[in-house]
């Protein structure tokens, strides 16, 4: 039975007045009551339509959460009235039915339906889904599964693959561990239509896959794509694929046996170097959810490369997945502990939770999963032995690698630890690396000094302006040469060529080496809240003259998707001089391809200002130097924002230094928070 202090539609008022339930999640639950005819059916009481209209509501808020699903046993996360700060004596909505009392009710109702049904709602295994996500769910589980089993149409052929793997990986400095990960890796992956290659920041998944490539070219042709889900992640793919054939060039010179060479050498220079977002990829149609490539017009390639792929989210795997030709291979490459996708669903997540030990559930320790004919292939293939990882049902386990050792954040490095240290959520951990005093670390603590100021957020914001002030003092030199070249003319200098000192994308370099990162959007350690800050700063110290809204040099980001123009929502562009006519001002983007995109300000889709950006739009992203700032007292709905993934995000895409804003007790306490998507994919996975 419920617990109600109002009737649920005064309930659901008061929920969406406190912000705990949305506009649509209320509507959600007062339409399919209105088109199901709850409130008219004499066959149902006045209880079950309240119950009925309460469920819809947390469905929908669940969805509204990024969850795939509401589940039932876990009903008490999912209600507002749950969380201890909410309640008050006179707003009471609780439960008092056990779960499976619940799971009666819930399936007595016509708009629930079992798996199949045509209803708007479907039930299964303790999960209840809206009907449209429960068929994303299932078709992303069978094509995962029926990939990772289903045999390759080319078999590997070269008797000499294994040579030529130890070729491969000849140059390798051994760092005594006991398994090469990423020579088993490539292994692994060799005869699976289905390759999962994850693992933490630098660990050599693109050095990995540029090998597993080179192999498999060597075996037979294949046209072969490489994606990402932004158009900045797809930019970085670019850069790391070319970087890591150029080493891989580099050290196949040296091979002794030049047959073996010129194989190696004659197949690395097939593999492709650009890459697209997935957007691109599946052909965007203006005004459409759908893509021009689907099932019943397949993408014409053999084999697709997926960077980022935490970042993709189940409706877009859904449709990557139905996009895929029959024999097309797909290699999903990512990092499982970062944040999951801004939309429903942790896909990358739930694809590898089989491979971490159920005895450790909450730490991060993983273990691998083959068959034994599996293990025996890496074995001839690598001379490595894996039996130790045998396992009678590997499940998914044949196709998954994980690679552990970053080759980024060497041995002692403060980075490293103190993103290893969050992601096990070890609080001692965590206090030893900061009281390490790693060089590369540093502590901004909110504080209020004297004069009332935040103490922390100054130190912040004076790093802030000498960050930047590189690159915005370079904006000014070309300003300054454009001004020079106008008064030695007395002329218009409209059509006149001017070389300019620093290049558009010396600029765009320099401003990307530091970027603020915000767990929260609103308030004043929110983005807007610091972008102001930085603004004022900048123009208080003469960086900047911010006196109309699209001023040299202010960096924006676009906040929705235009097609036409081919910019994306996250997309990052600067207001800089156009250096073919240097009185105009244009937004500069730089595309997916490597490319410049030059936009009139004006038509710009909807934008904000970027010195400071969320931790989640900078997924794809990396900095040499990282500002994140945590909130000063955060209220109970940023409390739920906090976790584990956000920090680690954050603290991984710095390269070389970490500065965080914040309180010992938040940082903390928001570490041993791990974010937890409902979902029933790792269940249809894994079983
Ligand atoms: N086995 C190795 N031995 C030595 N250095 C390596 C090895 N593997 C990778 N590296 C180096 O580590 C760096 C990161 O490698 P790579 O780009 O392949 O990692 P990644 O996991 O793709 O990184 P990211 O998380 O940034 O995408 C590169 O400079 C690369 O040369």
């Amino acid at each position: 039975m419920l617990m109600l202090s109002h009737p649920i539609t005064q309930l659901l008022q008061l929920w969406q007045q406190q912000r705990l339930i949305t506009a649509l999640d209320r509507h959600f639950a007062l339409e399919l009551a209105n088109i199901e005819t709850i409130n008219n059916d004499p066959s149902i009481t006045e209880a079950q339509s309240q119950l009925f209209l309460l469920i819809c509501a947390l469905l929908s808020q669940q969805l509204s959460n990024q969850h795939s699903c509401l589940v039932i046993d876990q009903i008490d996360l999912a209600n507002p009235m749950a969380e201890d700060s909410y309640r008050h004596a006179e707003i009471n909505c609780s439960i008092k039915l056990n779960h499976q009392q619940l799971i009666d009710q819930i399936c007595l109702f016509d708009a629930v339906g079992q798996p199949g049904d045509n209803t708007p709602m479907i039930f299964e295994h303790g999960r209840l889904y809206l009907n449209k996500y429960h068929f994303f769910e299932t078709q992303v589980a069978a094509k995962l599964t029926q990939l990772a089993h289903q045999p390759i149409e080319n078999e590997l052929t070269h008797t000499n693959l294994p040579q030529l793997i130890e070729c491969l990986f000849a140059a390798e400095d051994s760092d005594n561990k006991q398994f090469n990960w990423q020579k088993i890796a490539t292994a692994t992956a060799l005869a699976k239509a289905l390759a999962v290659i994850t693992g933490g920041p630098g660990t050599g998944k693109t050095t990995t896959v540029t090998k597993l490539l080179l192999l498999l070219l060597t075996q037979s042709a294949l046209t072969i794509r490489l994606v990402a889900p932004t158009g900045k992640a797809a930019a970085r793919l670019s850069e790391s694929i070319k970087a890591s054939k150029q080493r891989l060039l580099q050290e196949l010179t040296q091979v002794s046996d030049p047959a073996l060479a010129k194989i190696l050498i004659d197949s690395l220079k097939q593999i492709p170097e650009e890459a697209s977002t997935l957007h691109r990829l599946l052909g965007v149609i203006p005004n459409s959810h759908q893509f021009r490539h689907y099932q019943h017009n397949p993408l014409r390639l053999d084999l697709l490369v997926v960077d980022e792929a935490s970042m993709v989210d189940l409706p877009m795997m859904y449709k990557l997945l139905s996009a895929l030709p029959s024999h097309g291979r797909l290699i999903l490459l990512g990092d499982q502990d970062q944040l999951a996708s801004v939309e429903a669903g942790a896909v990358l997540a739930d694809i590898c939770v089989g491979l971490k030990q159920s005895s450790q559930a909450n730490t991060s320790q993983w273990s691998m999963r083959y068959s034994a004919e599996q293990a025996k292939l890496i074995g001839q293939l690598t001379q490595q032995d894996v039996s130790q990882f045998i396992d009678p049902l590997p499940k998914m386990g044949d196709s998954l690698c994980m690679l552990m050792h970053s080759h980024r954040f060497k041995g002692d490095a403060g980075i490293g630890l103190l993103a290893s240290a969050v992601n096990q959520s070890n609080v001692s951990a965590i206090r030893q690396v900061w009281l390490q005093k790693h060089a590369e670390l540093n502590w901004f603590e909110h504080q209020h000094n004297a004069l009332g100021d935040n103490s922390g957020k100054q130190a912040l914001l004076t790093l802030s302006v000498q960050a930047y002030g590189e690159y915005l003092s370079l904006v000014q030199e070309n300003q300054q040469r454009i001004n020079q070249q106008t008064m030695l003319d007395q002329a218009d200098v409209q059509d006149s060529v001017i070389t300019l000192p620093h290049s558009e994308q010396t600029i765009i370099d320099s401003f990307n080496h530091y970027r603020v990162l915000c767990a929260m959007r609103a308030g004043e350690f929110g983005v807007e809240g610091m972008n102001i800050a930085i603004t004022d700063s900048l123009k208080q110290t003469k960086l900047i003259n911010p006196h109309h809204e699209f001023y040299l040099g202010r960096p924006i980001i676009i906040q929705s998707n235009d097609y036409n123009l081919g910019l994306f929502n996250g997309d990052i562009g600067l207001i800089l001089q156009d250096s073919t006519k240097p009185s105009r001002l244009m937004a500069h983007f730089v595309m997916a391809d490597g490319s410049l995109l030059k936009v009139l300000p004006a038509r710009l889709p909807s934008h904000d200002t970027c010195y400071a950006m969320t931790v989640h739009k900078s997924q794809g992203s990396e900095f040499d130097k990282v500002s994140f700032v945590l909130p000063h007292k955060p209220s109970p709905a940023q409390w739920q924002l906090l976790s584990k993934e956000l920090l680690y995000t954050a603290i991984t895409r710095a390269k070389n230094h970490f500065y965080c804003l914040g309180t010992n007790m938040i940082f903390e306490k928001a570490s041993k928070q791990a974010t937890s998507r409902a979902s029933g994919l790792a269940w249809r996975l894994w079983g």
